[in-house]
């Protein structure tokens, strides 16, 4: 019998159904990969903004994750919105114990979600600290311009990465979907190498889910067994589509949509630098 690749998400549940781990769902979904969840926080949401929140007791977060890497085993993990210190410190013990991360045998993804597009907080305030700790185990952190900001300081991108990485990441994705220009540029780098992953960027409102739609379709093709770039090459085509297949439900900020990937995880397709320049990435030294 054939078992499918299988990926999990440790994520808020957003009920408008645009972000958060439904989000995550559907990309693992899009990409052919069974997803599983850590779930850290429930949030009252829609396409308006966040009314509530209600977070999960620590210990809890801890056991979805032993549960679910003791049974399923996934190959890749992704992170979002994490919510409090306590939440953070736990789920940092339980990726030591279980092999996620740095360390480990299983690649992990840090999405810093800290609040959301309307701006409503997603994280309390005193959990930075927690935060910018779990980026020791990070193969990959993915902060937007405004979470760079709050996390490191600054919104330029290159700096940004370089103090992501001096935090013990492997590798820091600085997205540049807040900027502004007509191209959408996210600074991908080891410290070494450094990658421009270029987009037009794309006339609309509706790009609720666009950071977790990324961040998510990483963990997918890093479950196939995609090398790091070559995961963030494929992911980065991959959000490009999902924001253009967008559409408006509900009175305010619409989802991303989530079409088929191209590139299923575990069917490997190779992109590395070669493929990744003419999709627009263009790599060299840190600048
Ligand atoms: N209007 C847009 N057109 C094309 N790509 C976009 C657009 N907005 C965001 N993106 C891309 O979507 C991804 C998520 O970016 P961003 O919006 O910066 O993160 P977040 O959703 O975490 O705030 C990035 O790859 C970014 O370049
Ligand atoms: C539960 C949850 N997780 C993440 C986000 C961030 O998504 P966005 O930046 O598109 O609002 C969100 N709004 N809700």
């Amino acid at each position: 019998m054939n078992r499918p690749t299988v990926a999990m998400t440790v994520a808020g549940s957003d009920s408008g159904g645009g972000a958060g781990l439904q989000a995550d769902l559907h990309t693992f979904a899009a990409f052919g990969v069974h997803g599983t969840t850590a779930v850290t926080a429930v949030t009252v949401q829609n396409t308006v903004g966040v009314t509530g929140v209600h977070e999960i007791p620590p210990q809890i977060v801890a056991d979805q994750i032993a549960s679910v890497v003791g049974d399923l085993r996934p190959t890749a993990v992704k992170t979002g919105m994490l919510a409090s210190a306590p939440i953070i410190e736990a789920i940092a013990t339980a990726f030591r114990e279980h092999g996620i991360g740095r360390g480990g045998t299983i690649p992990l993804v840090v999405d810093p979600v800290c609040a959301s597009m309307h701006g409503d907080p997603l994280l309390r305030a005193d959990a930075l600290a927690a935060l910018r700790d779990l980026f020791a185990l990070a193969t990959v952190v993915t902060p937007n311009l405004d979470e760079a900001a709050l996390l490191v300081g600054t919104r330029d991108q290159p700096d940004a990465a370089r103090a992501l990485l001096a935090l013990g990441a492997e590798h820091a994705l600085v997205k540049g979907g807040h900027g502004t220009g007509p191209r959408s540029r996210d600074l991908l780098t080891d410290g070494v190498t450094s990658w421009w992953l270029d987009a037009e960027r794309i006339e609309t409102g509706n790009t609720h889910g666009s950071g977790d739609t990324l961040a998510a379709a990483i963990a997918a093709r890093l479950a196939g067994g995609d090398t790091l770039p070559d995961a963030v090459a494929v992911a980065k085509r991959y959000v490009t589509r999902a924001v253009a297949t967008s559409y408006s439900v509900g009175a305010g900020h619409g989802p991303v949509g989530h079409p088929t990937a191209d590139d299923p995880a575990g069917h490997p397709s190779p992109v590395a630098a070669a493929e990744s320049t003419s999709a627009g990435a263009v790599a060299g030294a840190p600048s």
